[in-house]
């Protein structure tokens, strides 16, 4: 059975783990990790059946076969080239991180020599499948809209640099329209979907983002647009947000449950 490590226990990490521990999904929890020993207790708190040892990514990577990591973009950076220098697969779920082109170019060129893969999940965003398949034509657009409530957004650096206040927005307020590469170093805890589009469709520097507060609303959406070769599509998903993180959607912990179930399963459905 497939070994799996987690990095990062909080909203998704969590929800991943009860999905593991549930013994749906076929693979072995084995390790997490998380640098707040507390939310490695609330996690464990909620396993029933199983009692994942705690390793820091260094001894983890001895261990398992797959390392999921749903920590931060910062995390990206210590997780990914060590558990692909091991030989171990890796799931990524900041996917924001790789708007660093240094760093995606070498976790391909690590995986690619070590005979790894790497996943990103659709995570928050419906529309991936069709983007791929068309990818495999020419692209000539792509925009994604992401609509969240004040509060998801606090704390961003956009947020912070540009001294917004997030309380004195009463309607519907565009904050941010700019392409990929900024969006995601602009609200790294909000649009990684930007970056999944962006990997999957024409790149960082293309692909177009729009960012709006809306207190009105109480789901996270986001709207995807896709022109070429192939005709036009256009997705919108209304996100439940994670109960323990208004920023995540519920939608993205459950794409991390999915791509495992995939992973573990000889039959693959979809693009
Ligand atoms: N690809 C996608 O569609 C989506 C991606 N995300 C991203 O996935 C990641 C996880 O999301 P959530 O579980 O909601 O976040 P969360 O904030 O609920 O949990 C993250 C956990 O990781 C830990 N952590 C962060 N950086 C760490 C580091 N360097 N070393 C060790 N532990 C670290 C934190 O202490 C926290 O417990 C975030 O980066 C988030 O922005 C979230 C939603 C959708
Ligand atoms: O969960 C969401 O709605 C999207 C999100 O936070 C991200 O992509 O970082």
């Amino acid at each position: 059975m497939l070994k799996i490590g987690v990095f990062g226990c909080g909203a998704i990490g969590t929800e991943l783990c009860k999905a593991i521990d549930s013994g749906h999904i076929g693979v072995e929890l084995y390790a997490v990790y998380d640098r707040h020993e507390q939310s490695i207790i609330n996690l464990k708190e909620q396993l029933k059946n199983t009692d994942p040892k705690v390793l820091e990514i260094v001894e983890m990577v001895k261990h398992v076969d797959l390392v999921v990591e749903c920590a931060s973009q910062q995390a990206v950076y210590e997780v990914v080239p060590t558990t692909l220098h091991a030989k171990c697969d890796v799931m990524v779920i900041s996917v924001g991180a790789f708007a660093d082109k240094k760093l995606l170019d070498t976790t391909f060129d690590i995986a690619k020599e070590h005979g790894c893969k790497v996943y990103f999940p659709s995570g928050a965003i419906v529309g991936l499948d069709g983007l791929t398949s068309a990818s495999a034509a020419s692209i000539y657009s792509v925009t994604l809209t992401t609509q969240k409530h004040p509060r998801s957004l606090e704390g961003a650096p956009y947020i912070v640099q540009n001294n917004i206040d997030l309380d004195s927005i009463k309607g519907k307020t565009v904050l941010f329209e700019g392409m990929a590469s900024e969006a995601v170093k602009a609200f790294p805890a909000n649009v990684n979907v930007a970056a999944s589009l962006s990997i999957a469709g024409i790149g960082f520097d293309k692909t177009k983002v729009k960012i709006i507060a809306n207190p009105a609303i109480t789901r996270n959406i986001h709207e995807i647009t896709v022109e070429g070769e192939f005709g036009m599509f256009t997705t919108r998903v209304e996100n439940v947000p994670a109960p323990s993180n208004p920023k995540t959607s519920y939608l993205a912990a459950l794409s991390a449950i999915s791509t495992l179930k995939k992973i573990a399963n000889p039959l693959q459905v979809g693009t």
